[in-house]
């Protein structure tokens, strides 16, 4: 049937973006880019591609509304995808095999090739049914988000370009939800990259004696895996959403005293170091936990030292994230949620996105900017192995976009540019 035949080319055009290798740290942006205009070509989009860093192209698409006066919608994805160990996957990663159950495999079919598409294809559904939008619509595909995103989304959103715009609203990822609810992020947790090194008398390995180095690292781990674990039990108990509290993950773990066959075993070392990666919520006392950090985990008195390799950065002058409201005073929010309703979506308590996103930079401008990735009922598989999305979740989610895209174009406020009656 018709229908048929249109999903099935669907289907193939998410896999044709899904099989281009953009893995860090060295994507191929050159063939996304490439794929992205044609798409734009074909839907009859403007374009054009900024590069603020050389080979790091940002496609910017544009569907000019009728009334180019009222503040524009810009829906955002990135174009890199995570790199993945290839012979631990079921299927290939850039293959996007579709098995039986209809499951697509692919690095990047959540984490967001899929998002990406989807605006594209829900913009090519309004098109064929006439659709003409009041507010423009852009659509922007940047760069390396996976590695911060300094080259893309900053680069854009501090740009003359960006100002032109006239931006009022973002949208950008989300995560998919294990359960029938979509999940909305109004704001995302810090990321602090923190190293800390201990040092110590060496000594031979067969004596017991304080404040060596490794001793004096352990006693700061045994005392953060504590912390990180009763965080995680507010998480576990259902207390805490996983955006509420502060997560701490040992990155590395570095000491030894190398010989030519392997590191010296009767020798304690005389440094000791330790990375973690802590996130932390919009909410939480950063002051406390930096005290616990100079006092308890890394101390001087222990002959601890630490370091910050990354922190806050792209968040407010107090190393806060922002935050978006969620409430009656952002007309957009409500808008979404009667949009996805709209498309019989459902959706659960608004959320802190766990991880750092592209939004931030424009949360940085005071814009609003909400997380949304329309995956339901799907396991959360960003940046593990056998990434899939099921190939049905992601034909609603277009018809989702086409309902947002609907309802946010089409939304003149009362105060501004709405019919004067509004207000009578
Ligand atoms: C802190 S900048 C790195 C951004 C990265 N984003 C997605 O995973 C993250 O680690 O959250
Ligand atoms: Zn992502
Ligand atoms: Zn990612």
């Amino acid at each position: 049937s018709p229908i048929q035949d249109e999903q099935s080319n669907i289907i193939s055009r998410f896999q044709l973006y899904l099989q281009i290798n953009t893995s860090q740290p060295s994507p191929d942006y050159h063939k996304s880019t490439q794929f992205l205009l044609s798409q734009s070509l074909s839907l009859s989009l403007e374009s054009q591609v900024l590069e603020f860093v050389h080979r790091k192209p940002i496609v910017l698409l544009k569907w000019p509304g009728s009334d180019p006066s009222l503040p524009s919608i810009l829906l955002n994805s990135h174009t890199d995808v995570v790199p993945s160990e290839h012979s631990k996957w079921l299927h290939p990663p850039f293959g996007s095999h579709i098995d039986e159950q209809g499951n697509i495999f692919a690095r990047g079919s959540q984490d967001m090739k899929c998002v990406g598409m989807q605006y594209l294809e829900a913009v090519r559904k309004l098109k064929s049914s006439g659709f003409h939008p009041k507010r423009t619509l852009y659509i922007s595909f940047v760069p390396d988000e996976e590695i911060g995103g300094f080259a893309g989304a900053q680069k854009l959103a501090s740009s003359d370009v960006f100002k032109d715009m006239n931006v009022g609203i973002v949208l950008d990822e989300g995560l998919a939800s294990p359960n029938e609810n979509y999940r909305l992020f109004y704001g995302e947790r810090a990321a602090w990259m923190l190293v800390i090194k201990s040092s110590g008398a060496p000594g031979h390995g067969a004596k017991l004696y304080d404040n060596s180095a490794m001793e004096n690292l352990f006693m700061s781990i045994e005392s953060i895996r504590r912390f990180r674990a009763s965080q995680f039990d507010l998480v576990k108990a259902g207390v805490k959403a996983e955006g509420e509290v502060i997560s701490f993950n040992m990155a590395f773990l570095k000491s030894g005293t190398p010989s030519p066959t392997g590191f010296v075993m009767n020798l304690q070392p005389s440094e000791a170091e330790a990375g973690f990666d802590i996130r932390i919520p919009p909410m939480a006392n950063l002051e406390s936990l930096e005290k616990r950090i100079a006092e308890e985990w890394a101390p001087a008195s222990r002959n601890m030292t630490f370091e910050f390799r990354g922190k806050g950065i792209l968040h407010d002058d107090l190393g806060r994230p922002l935050v978006t409201a969620t409430d009656s005073s952002n007309p957009w929010w409500t808008l979404l949620e009667e949009a996805i309703k709209q498309a019989n979506g459902k959706i659960g308590k608004p959320e802190i996105f766990p991880a750092s996103t592209d939004a931030r930079s424009f949360r940085l401008l005071g814009l609003p900017a909400i997380g949304f990735s329309p995956m339901a009922n799907t396991p959360i598989l960003l940046h593990d192995h056998n990434e899939f999305l099921n190939q049905a979740e992601y034909l609603k989610g277009i018809d989702v976009y086409e309902s947002i895209i609907r309802a946010y174009t089409s939304y003149t406020s009362p105060g501004r540019h709405g019919d004067s009656r509004d207000e009578l």
